[in-house]
Order: structure tokens, then sequence, then C-alpha cells
């Protein structure tokens, strides 16, 4: 249960009141555990999935960026709630990982509406095209570098569009004065960064290891 912050029966139950994956998720999530081991934990969790799937239906999006693809569970999830011609751009450094990605894309029938741009991101962000703006983004990369991410998505994004932030909460250690580890301090000041940023509005919603979900005005 990635919501470590809240009483494992709490996130049990929860989980079980949240539609469930269906068969191509599942077993992507089983081989990315077959094959990663550990790793497998940076994988986004079952509820999550769901909830990028719904923000992506209920807001019409049509030209969403991903950085930080992995196996590409959180890609197909996007993919799928997109409308009828929508995009989505991914960002990832690993040819490796992304390559099962690739092959789980062609089971979910998403395939043919996913870009795949390997490299760092902070540097293949900007090879995104002007238009059509981005209407809906996911930052779920290396933690130092968000504050890098979401100034230049900012750029390319469209008023009224969304970004949405994974591991915000970073297992609570955030609300920890006495937490200062790297990614703890890097995470700390996104959040107040964002917090203090009057071009948008946020909220910080406790869903896995914390999502916040930020609207430009
Ligand atoms: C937490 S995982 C993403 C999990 C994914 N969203 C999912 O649903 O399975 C983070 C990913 O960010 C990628 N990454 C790390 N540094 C990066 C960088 N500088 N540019 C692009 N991707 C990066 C890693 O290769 C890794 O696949």
């Amino acid at each position: 249960m990635k919501a470590t912050y809240l009483e494992a029966a709490v996130g049990q139950y929860l989980l079980a009141h949240t539609t469930g994956p269906d068969d191509v998720l599942e077993a992507l999530a089983m081989e990315t555990r077959e094959l990663m081991g550990d790793r497998a934990i940076m994988q986004i969790a079952p509820d999550q999935g769901r909830f990028l799937t719904m923000i992506a239906q209920l807001t019409r999006a049509r030209n969403a960026v991903e950085v930080g693809t992995f196996t590409g569970y959180s890609a197909i999830c996007i993919a799928r709630g997109l409308t009828a011609r929508g995009k989505l751009n991914c960002f990832d450094i690993s040819e490796e990982w992304t390559s099962v990605a690739r092959r789980y894309w062609e089971k979910a029938g998403v395939a043919g509406r996913i870009d795949l741009r390997i490299g760092d991101a902070a540097e293949r962000l900007h090879d995104l095209p002007t238009f059509p703006a981005v209407d809906l983004a996911f930052i779920d990369a290396d933690k130092e570098n968000y504050g890098v991410y979401y100034e230049i998505i900012m750029s390319y994004l469209t008023p009224g569009g969304l970004i949405l932030v994974d591991n915000t909460l970073w297992h609570g250690k955030v609300a920890h004065p006495q937490e200062h580890d790297e990614t703890t301090t890097a995470m700390r000041a996104f959040n107040d960064m964002v917090a203090a940023d009057p071009r948008v509005t946020s909220i910080m919603l406790p869903i896995a290891d914390g999502l916040t979900m930020i609207r430009k005005h």
C-alpha cells in the first residue's frame, strides 16, 4: 500500500471500494513485479490509475504529457481517458523499462495515441509542439527536478489545464521538519513553490503517496 500515512486497514478498505484494474493492467503490474523486483514500487497504485483515467475523461483532455513512464501503467490509464483523437506524449530516460510499456500499450489498444521520447525530460520537453496546447500533464519522475518539469509544462499548458504531480507527501515525511534527506527537502520546496504560485489553484490529495492537482488560471 502506497498510502503509508494511513492505517493499513483503512488503505485496504479504500482500495476494495475503488473500481479495480482490468486484466491488462493486472498483467502489467504482475510482470513489472517479476522483472523489476523492488523497483516495481515505482509503478502508480491502482486507485491512482483509476483517478487518472477519470480526470482525463472529466476534463475531456486531448493533448496530455507524462514525465516518468517506467513500464507504462499510468500512461495506459491516462490514454484511456483521452478524447477520441487525444494524444499522450511520454518522456522517460530508460529504453529498457519503456520497452515493457510499449508491449502493454499494444495489448491495451492505446499504442496509437502515445508518443514516447527517450532522454532527459528537462531537455526533451522542449521538443513539444506549441500547438495544440497541453491540457493535462502527469509528473512522476526524479523528484529533484519536479520544479524544472513544472515550469516547462506550465509554458505549454492551456488556461484551465491541469498538472497532476505524484509523491508529493513522500511517505508523509514532508510534514516532519526533522526529515532532511535530499528528496524530502526537494519535495517540500516543490510543494511550497506550488502553494505560493499565483498562476495556479492547487489541491493536495491524500491518494497513494500524495497526488497534487494543479489548475492553471
Ligand atoms: C516513478 S517511475 C514512473 C512510474 C510510472 N508513472 C508508472 O505508472 O509506472 C519514474 C520514472 O522516471 C524516469 N526518469 C527518471 N529521471 C528522468 C529524467 N531525467 N527524465 C525522464 N525520465 C526520468 C525513470 O526512468 C522512471 O521510469
